[in-house]
């Protein structure tokens, strides 16, 4: 009935689509859809059973956080059932001065001590009123502090995968938008409903001993005003997830066009956009007005309620009183405490509305909490026994990365990236991985760094299965230089030891820094890699240098060179390239190649991935792998390739690279004679 009252009004205020928009949103929320077949009463009970243990659990969740600062939490309970009590005093002593002055009082020293009780209670009330809000304030701020970071910390331990699926927006509008509503239900709904509690707990004693009899009906009426405020509560729950939900999206939209900035201002996007964010906007503001409606409508019945029972009671009282029952101080205090109670029990019902809607917002937080991701560390259970024959299997096993019949699926996908792949990568090898488009190449490198697990077969890493690995052994084994690497906006010390933990203390500051050694370490690697920093350079580059969002205030092959001097410090067992110069002109390729040299000169086996095969000979490539589809389509030396006349040859020949003895000497439209050579696009002319 009130859910068809409220869809009219606020349908009334919106357009045709509008309309039907909020009318199948109200009614997947609420009512069963026509489309799908009705559910058994079993299916009904399953789900009931499910949606109360989800409730439940939540409740749960939002309790133990209450509970986690017991130091804080016993003191502020304790103030505010103090205050409550002072506070359920004062209409006592109120009524008291009232009769007083009402009656012509002649003893000066009961009216006085009337106003003693009324000032002392008074104070206390509010002493205690004072130290319970600051104390429930800062529970509150710790529980954000709490639930943000634990959901901060779990959402980046989560598979590759998980990211794949949920838009940066929307998972930041969780850590903002709904752990803030958690903050609220502590610092500011919890409070009052206990505090509301309270007084009622209080009041209605003071109701019980004026006269039990009317305190009864009182009490029956109020119990009708709150299985009111219970319905309430559970249909606000329900939007309040839904609108949420929809925030969530809104901010997914409002974060991609951001980070899309440059593709919307140069593609004429920001009407699209717009209209994107706007109607995602829009369909949260229509739950947000069915949720106005709501309120107002529960307002309004329950405020009737209670006139009702208000006025039932006066008529009891006159009932009463006139048969000589009830005199008028008594009748006094027994108006007052009714009004004390009615307004305690009314404002519960208030907050608890509001508590089942900030439940109903933050459960997807806990959900996200608690998440387990399925690519994890293994559980660390040392087995002398596996370790044993891990170090047996690393002595007869002389491959440093080995793919056994390894399939790699993405969630996403119906068919494998990669299938039923053998791959042994030895010491010293330098493999390229090449291929056209799709075929497979970078799912191969994010495997051997452990975004994704293989969904059968296996990949290890000196005689260890990968899936045996934690994050921290693959990443100070396994080292990966982008295609175009991020940095992040620190200096460019701390990005190349990104990662690795400070070992010094800033004497004046006390601050973590790195050491001297730390400083010579990286000063060389940067040198290494081709960005000296030690004399001023040209850029007016240091150390200590800080880079904008993304290293935005160096170039793509600065950029590149300090992700490489990342990995010279780290001297990996394995270095990843990922398409190292494709993004660099020619005159930053040659340095990056350099750089890369000697980055691969610091590992023991180095695997590339690259479109651009000159590079397959400047950086002393000894294998190469053909990837179609998924599978290795051929492997061998790249100038054996070349001469076999395979798919790696026609790919170099498609960028005008041959076999090294035959480079056919060609006469272009002038009559120079040049060489094509390893790189297609440049043309040397031939002295
Ligand atoms: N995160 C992902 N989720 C779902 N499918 C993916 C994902 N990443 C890649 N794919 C799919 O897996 C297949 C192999 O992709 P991959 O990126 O490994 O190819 P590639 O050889 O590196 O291509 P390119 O040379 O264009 O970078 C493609 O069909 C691609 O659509």
């Amino acid at each position: 009935m009130i859910r068809t009252v409220i869809e009219k009004r606020t349908q009334r205020r919106l357009g045709d689509v509008g309309r039907r928009r909020l009318r199948n949103r109200l009614r997947r929320l609420f009512l069963r859809d026509k489309s799908t077949p009705p559910a058994t009463e079993t299916e009904e009970k399953e789900g009931v059973m499910s949606s109360m243990h989800k409730l439940n659990e939540t409740r749960q969740k939002l309790v133990r956080l209450v509970g986690y600062d017991s130091s804080l939490l016993l003191p502020a309970f304790s103030y505010l059932i103090l205050g409550a009590l002072f506070k359920s005093i004062i209409p006592h002593f109120y009524s008291a001065c009232i009769s007083c002055v009402a009656a012509g009082e002649a003893n000066r020293n009961k009216l006085m001590l009337a106003m003693v009780g009324l000032g002392v209670s008074s104070v206390f009330e509010a002493l205690f009123t004072g130290l319970r809000g600051a104390l429930f304030w800062i529970a509150g701020s710790r529980a954000n502090y709490n639930v943000r970071v634990k959901l901060h910390r779990n959402l980046l331990l989560q598979e590759a995968a998980f990211f794949d699926s949920n838009e940066t927006g929307f998972l930041m509008s969780r850590l903002n938008n709904d752990v803030n509503k958690i903050g609220m239900v502590i610092s500011y709904h919890v409070n009052v409903v206990l505090r509301q509690l309270a007084q009622f707990i209080f009041g209605s004693v003071f109701l019980m001993r004026i006269e039990p009899k009317l305190a009864m009906v009182a009490f029956a009426g109020i119990g009708l005003v709150a299985v009111a405020s219970m319905l309430y509560g559970d249909f606000t729950r329900a939007l309040a997830e839904k609108v949420q939900e929809l925030f969530a999206v809104s901010s997914a939209l409002a974060e991609t066009s951001f980070s899309m900035s440059e593709s919307v201002r140069a593609f004429d996007g920001v009407s699209t956009e717009s209209k994107k964010y706007e109607s995602s906007q829009y369909d949260a503001l229509q739950l947000e007005e069915v949720q106005a409606w709501a309120y107002g409508s529960h307002k309004f019945v329950s405020d009737t309620l209670q006139a009702a029972l208000q006025c039932l009671l006066l008529f009891c009282c006159w009932k009463i009183g006139r048969a000589g029952a009830l005199p008028a101080a008594k009748l006094t205090s027994f108006l007052f405490y009714t009004n004390f109670v009615l307004e305690s029990s009314n404002e519960v019902g208030d907050q608890w509305a509001k508590i089942q809607g900030a439940i109903g917002a933050s459960s997807n937080v806990f959900d996200l909490i608690s998440r387990v991701p399925s690519v994890s560390d293994p559980i660390s259970i040392r087995d002398p026994l596996l370790e044993v024959q891990a170090a047996q299997q690393m002595i007869n096993d002389h491959a440093v990365i080995k793919m056994s019949n390894m399939t790699v699926q993405y969630p996403a996908m119906d068919r494998a990236a990669l299938s039923e792949i053998n791959l042994d990568l030895v010491e010293n090898d330098r493999v390229a991985i090449v291929g056209r488009s799709g075929s497979g190449k970078s799912s191969m490198l994010r495997t051997i760094l452990r975004f994704y697990d293989p969904v059968s077969g296996t990949c290890s890493l000196e005689g260890k299965n990968l899936r045996d690995m934690t994050r921290s052994e693959i990443a100070s084994n396994i080292v990966v230089v982008e295609q175009e690497p991020k940095l992040f906006p620190v200096s460019l010390l701390d990005n190349v030891l990104y990662g690795i933990e400070k070992d010094s203390i800033n004497e004046e500051t006390g601050d973590e820094i790195y050491s001297e050694n730390y400083r010579a370490l990286v000063t060389e690697a940067l040198s290494l890699a081709g960005l000296p920093v030690t004399a001023k350079n040209d850029l007016g580059l240091e150390l200590d240098t800080r880079v904008g969002d993304g290293g935005r205030t160096l170039s793509g092959g600065q950029r590149q060179r300090v992700a490489i001097a990342r990995a010279l410090v780290r001297f990996p067992t394995v270095l990843l390239l990922d398409e190292p110069t494709s993004a660099l002109d020619s005159k930053s390729e040659k340095l990056v190649v350099e750089a890369l040299k000697s980055a691969t000169e610091r590992t023991r086996c180095m695997l590339m991935v690259t479109h651009r095969l000159g590079v397959v000979r400047s950086l002393g490539v000894n294998k190469v792998v053909v990837l179609d589809q998924g599978q290795i389509a051929e492997q061998g030396n790249p100038e054996d390739l070349l001469r076999s006349g395979g798919v790696y040859a026609q790919l170099a020949q498609e960028q005008g690279i041959y076999p090294l003895k035959e480079e056919p000497l060609k006469e272009d439209e002038q009559g120079d004679h040049y060489i094509i050579s390893f790189r297609s696009n440049e043309k040397l002319l031939k002295a």
